[in-house]
């Protein structure tokens, strides 16, 4: 007997986004299953951040449809939402006088619906994400007093604090340092839910994703394992460069000039 059809975790059935007179997305169909680990890449302007705010519920299609698990996103009520989904932007930096400590609390209180205080286990999870993400030294200190990327790993940590299964991260390597950009991407890789992550950085969505999406002018031009999507040619053309793709280690790399 064949296998079950699992159900899509994120679904976007032709969805497409209109900004005033300007199409952001079109006709995009994109189904994200669980455990899927995805970089959505593509030039400036191709639609990534869009098509991310789609599948966390943050933007209603102008076309088309975005499902969590079947249902309508439209129709998931928020705070459900926010105990499935965890969306970091990409120009969110958080500028007020939250200590780490705080920020990761708030994570948490998206499991207390009912505002409940926070309990042991809660403060558990704090403690083991401020040492796995080696916040503990800044637990105590401002988001107001760090620097650009501690800030970031701050936010970024808060994402993993709220316990979903998805995780939906825009360009989360901006202001991290090559260490943390590795780590970041390594926590993505390991971690047992479903992750759609927009990504600048070829060579980092090919070392830690299972899937590449590729966009330009809004639309899927390609979807599939690093190698077949990142192919030279294929990069040489939407991003108008001049790329070889080599192997090294049995990695994908691409190597890229003007
Ligand atoms: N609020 C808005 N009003 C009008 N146009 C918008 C708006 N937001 C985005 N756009 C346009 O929609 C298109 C897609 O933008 P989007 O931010 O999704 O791209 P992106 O791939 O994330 O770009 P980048 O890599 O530069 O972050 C772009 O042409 C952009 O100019």
């Amino acid at each position: 007997m064949p296998p079950a059809e699992v159900a899509p975790v994120l679904h976007a059935v032709g969805v497409g986004v209109r900004h005033g007179r300007v199409d952001a997305v079109t006709d995009v169909t994109l189904a994200v299953a669980a455990g899927d680990k995805v970089a959505l890449v593509g030039p400036n302007g191709s639609g990534k951040t869009t098509l991310l705010r789609v599948l966390g519920g943050l933007c209603t299609p102008t076309s088309g449809i975005a499902h969590l698990d079947g249902a309508d996103l439209r129709r998931v009520p928020g705070p459900a939402r926010a105990r499935r989904l965890a969306f970091v932007g990409q120009d969110e930096q958080g500028d007020l006088p939250f200590t780490a400590r705080d920020v990761l609390l708030l994570g948490r209180a998206v499991r207390h619906p009912d505002w409940r205080p926070y309990d042991d286990a809660d403060h558990a999870a704090v403690d083991a994400l401020l040492d796995r993400w080696e916040l503990a030294p800044l637990a105590s200190r401002g988001l107001d007093e760090m620097s650009g990327g501690e800030r970031r790993r701050v936010l970024l940590a808060r994402a993993f604090a709220q316990g979903g299964d998805v995780l939906l991260l825009d360009e989360p390597t901006n202001h991290l340092d090559l260490r943390h950009q590795h780590a970041l991407l390594a926590h993505v890789a390991d971690a047992p839910g479903t992750a759609v992550v927009a990504l600048h950085d070829l060579d980092l969505a090919a070392a830690y994703c299972t899937r590449v999406v590729m966009l330009a002018r809004g639309r899927v031009v390609a979807d599939g394992p690093a190698p077949q999507v990142l192919t030279a040619a294929r990069v040489g053309e939407v991003y108008g460069v001049d790329a070889r793709a080599v192997d090294l280690g049995g990695r994908h790399h691409l190597l890229v000039g003007r």
